[in-house]
């Protein structure tokens, strides 16, 4: 599998008669790494979920790899590419961890699973435990994992390091960066740790009420302080 470009044109969506994002165009070329920031409740998660078919879309479009995804079904984006790890980290608690990636191995024989293990070796480790038994850190990787056994092309990650210690979300980051250097993925990063988001990204946007506020590279958010207090309410990065 090669990257795929991700194009989001004049995009307004919520949820039933409530509109969240208003207008939202940007573009990712094939195998860059988009960091998508902003306060909470400005619009991040109905962005990715968007994406991936999962709110009501009022207008605009979505086009993954020149394929208008517009109007699909999740599960048919899904097949298009589309790789969605929510913010909830679904997995099953009641099977274990291996059983839990052969759901995300999509027909693809069961050998593959080793390129899971490899990316986060943690998971080998417990692979006959349950989906409940594991940490934050590890369900995250299981959830990314099973996703990314479905080889897709562009794939979003709404906020995977919540919540988690801080050498767990560098360990996230490191397999994350690995999977996007690979040149076999286009990546959407949600997160509400700016810094951890701006080191991994190659370009930034803000959300501010559903609408793109700012838009630019990591470097030019850095030299921007003024914007980084106004929208992401932090005193500057370092
Ligand atoms: N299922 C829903 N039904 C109605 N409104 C919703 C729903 N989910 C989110 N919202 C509203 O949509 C707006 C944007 O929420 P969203 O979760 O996308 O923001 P966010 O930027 O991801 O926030 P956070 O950083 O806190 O996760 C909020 O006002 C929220 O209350």
């Amino acid at each position: 599998m090669t990257a795929a470009p991700l194009e989001v044109a004049d995009l307004s969506a919520g949820y039933g008669p409530t509109r969240v994002l208003e207008n939202v165009s940007f573009s990712v070329p094939a195998g860059a790494r988009l960091a998508v920031l902003g306060r909470n409740g400005m619009g991040k998660t109905t962005l990715l979920a968007t994406i991936a078919g999962q709110t009501r879309r009022y207008g605009g479009s979505i086009r993954l790899g020149g394929t208008d995804l517009s109007s699909q079904e999740s599960s048919a984006r899904a097949r298009s590419g589309l790789g969605y790890v929510p913010q909830a980290r679904c997995i099953f608690p009641s099977l274990t961890v291996e059983e839990n990636l052969f759901v995300g191995l999509k027909g693809r024989d069961r050998s593959a699973i080793e390129e899971a293990y490899q990316m986060f070796p943690r998971l080998k480790e417990r692979r006959r435990n349950l989906g409940s038994q594991l940490s934050g850190g590890e369900q995250q990787m299981l959830s990314t994992a099973r996703t990314i056994l479905g080889k897709p092309t562009v794939l979003l990650l709404d906020e995977p390091l919540e919540g988690l210690a801080p050498v767990i979300c560098e360990e996230l980051m490191v397999a994350f960066s690995q999977l996007a250097s690979g040149g076999e993925m286009t990546v959407v990063l949600v997160e509400q740790r700016i810094q951890s988001a701006l080191d991994f990204a190659d370009r930034a946007i803000i959300l501010e009420r559903g609408r793109i506020a700012w838009s630019g590279t990591p470097a030019e958010l850095s030299a921007q302080p003024e914007v980084v207090e106004k929208l992401l309410g932090v005193g500057g990065l370092h």
